[in-house]
Formats: structure tokens, C-alpha cells, sequence
């Protein structure tokens, strides 16, 4: 497969090294400056830039009718503009706050086990992410994701970065620590004792394959779709 990399920074590096290695051919590789016309000679385009770039790219990514795969986080607010254009285009899209495989098996035992807890009412539920000192926005998509699978369950509105005593937000604290490439954890804590489910990313490999995977897997489908689907989860 033909696949254009939009944005070359530490993602689009990875990428390249796993998709060369699965035996695709990366045909452009465009920075910040460079004419989106030029990835209209790949099958697909993978998509990981920065929350400022990430709308404008995919706005013309979709105008040109590139299948897409999106990794870029924070632009949640825009997911139904976006969707919309890529059902008026006939385009493609799959995007994911995480394409790893362990974060999404972890997103599923996220919601299995908020939904245990739901009638334990001792425990308080709290979340913390932590990231490189590069990372822009905070918290993390995973965060937000993981916020999103125990909302409904334990009956919570919103998220919020500071500590807080309104029983219906919960709190996640972001962390920025030098080199660290994802570390997501969820705690359950009563007076007496803790429950906590954690995930820990070593290396950025498992974003780049489930970024890649993605891309093999939306080659030929029309609509929008998330890694879930992918992952027939
Ligand atoms: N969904 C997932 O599994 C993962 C998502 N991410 C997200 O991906 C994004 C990128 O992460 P990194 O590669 O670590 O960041 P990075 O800062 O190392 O690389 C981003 C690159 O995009 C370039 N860029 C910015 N605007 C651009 C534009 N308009 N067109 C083309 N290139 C542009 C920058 O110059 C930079 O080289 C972040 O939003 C991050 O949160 C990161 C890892 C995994
Ligand atoms: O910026 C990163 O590095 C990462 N971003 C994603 C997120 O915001 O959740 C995924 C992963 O945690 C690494």
C-alpha cells in the first residue's frame, strides 16, 4: 500500500518503520508548510500533527477524497463536523485517542469494571495520566476516552484537571514527566483500600502498528469509523 504520513515528528517517524516493515511504501511525508495535493498519490494518508494543524488537514485530506487514519488528539469538540464531511464526501476516516491494542483491550476493562463498581458507593473513582513534556494538550485523549467508558456508569458529568469535591466530576491529573510515552491509571479508593487499573505504553511502537493496521483495514471502506472497529471489539 501507497501510504502518505502527515506530520514527520515522532509519530510519523515510528510509523514509517513499522509500515516499511509490513512491506507499505511511504510515498510523501509532509510537514507544516507543505501542499496537501501531494499526498494524492497514496492509498491512504496517516494523519499525526498537533491540535492547532489537525482540522485543517483533515478538512482537506477528506475535500480530496484521501482515506485517512487520525491519531492526532483534542479536537473532540470538532468529531460531528467532521464526521458530517466525510459522510457529504464519500470519504473514509478511522480515528482513535489511542491505536494501540493494550489501551483499547484496557478501554474495555475500563467500562467492565466501572460498571461493577456503580453500586459501591465507598469508592471514589480518580484517574492520572502521565506524558512527555512535549505533549500539548492535557489530559491526554485516553484520558478522555477512559472518562467517556465510566461516565454513564457511575453517573458522572464532567472531568476536571483540579481537585474537586463535586461527587459527579472526576478528577484526572496530568502529569508531565521527561520521555514517558503514555502511562494511564484509574483508582477506585475507599478508607479502606485502593483498586487501581493501569496501563503502561514502553514505547510508541504500539501506536504506530495499530495506526498502520488501521490504515490496511480502512483501504476500501467508505464512512467513519474508530479502532474499535477496527479491532471488531
Ligand atoms: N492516537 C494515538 O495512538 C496517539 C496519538 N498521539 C497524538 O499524535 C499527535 C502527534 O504526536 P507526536 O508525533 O508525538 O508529536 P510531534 O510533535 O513529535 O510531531 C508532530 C509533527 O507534526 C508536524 N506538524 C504540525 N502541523 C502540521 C501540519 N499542518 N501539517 C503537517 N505536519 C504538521 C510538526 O511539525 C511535527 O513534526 C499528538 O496530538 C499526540 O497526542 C500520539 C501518540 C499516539
Ligand atoms: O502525545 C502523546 O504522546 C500521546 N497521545 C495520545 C493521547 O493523548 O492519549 C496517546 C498516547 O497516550 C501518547
Amino acid at each position: 500500500m501507497k501510504i502518505a504520513l502527515v506530520g514527520y515528528g515522532k509519530m510519523g517517524k515510528t510509523i514509517e518503520r513499522l509500515a516499511t516493515s509490513r512491506g507499505h511504501e511511504i510515498v510523501a511525508r509532509l510537514g507544516r508548510n507543505d501542499q496537501m495535493k501531494q499526498a494524492q498519490i497514496a492509498d491512504v494518508a496517516i494523519e499525526f500533527t498537533s491540535p492547532e494543524s489537525v482540522l485543517n488537514n483533515l478538512n482537506e485530506l477528506i475535500k480530496l477524497n484521501i482515506p485517512t487514519v487520525c491519531g492526532t488528539t483534542g479536537w473532540n469538540d470538532d468529531l460531528d463536523d467532521i464526521s458530517n464531511l466525510v459522510i457529504k464526501e464519500n470519504c473514509s476516516l478511522v480515528h482513535a485517542s489511542n491505536f494501540s491494542l493494550g489501551v483499547n483491550l484496557f478501554f474495555e476493562l475500563n467500562k467492565k469494571l466501572a460498571a461493577m463498581m456503580s453500586t459501591f458507593n465507598e469508592y471514589k473513582v480518580s484517574m492520572n495520566e502521565i506524558h512527555h513534556t512535549e505533549k500539548k494538550d492535557a489530559p491526554s485523549g485516553t484520558a478522555i476516552t477512559l472518562f467517556e467508558g465510566l461516565k454513564d456508569p457511575l453517573k458522572k458529568t464532567n472531568w476536571s484537571l483540579e481537585q474537586t469535591n463535586d461527587e459527579q466530576i472526576v478528577t484526572i491529573d496530568a502529569i508531565r514527566e521527561e520521555d514517558v510515552k503514555g502511562t494511564h491509571s484509574i483508582f477506585y479508593s475507599s478508607d479502606i483500600d485502593e483498586i487501581e487499573i493501569k496501563h503502561t505504553a514502553h514505547s510508541r511502537d504500539g501506536f504506530a502498528l495499530g495506526a498502520v493496521i488501521a490504515a490496511e483495514w480502512i483501504h476500501g471502506k467508505k464512512g467513519v469509523f474508530t479502532m474499535k472497529d477496527v479491532l471488531g471489539l
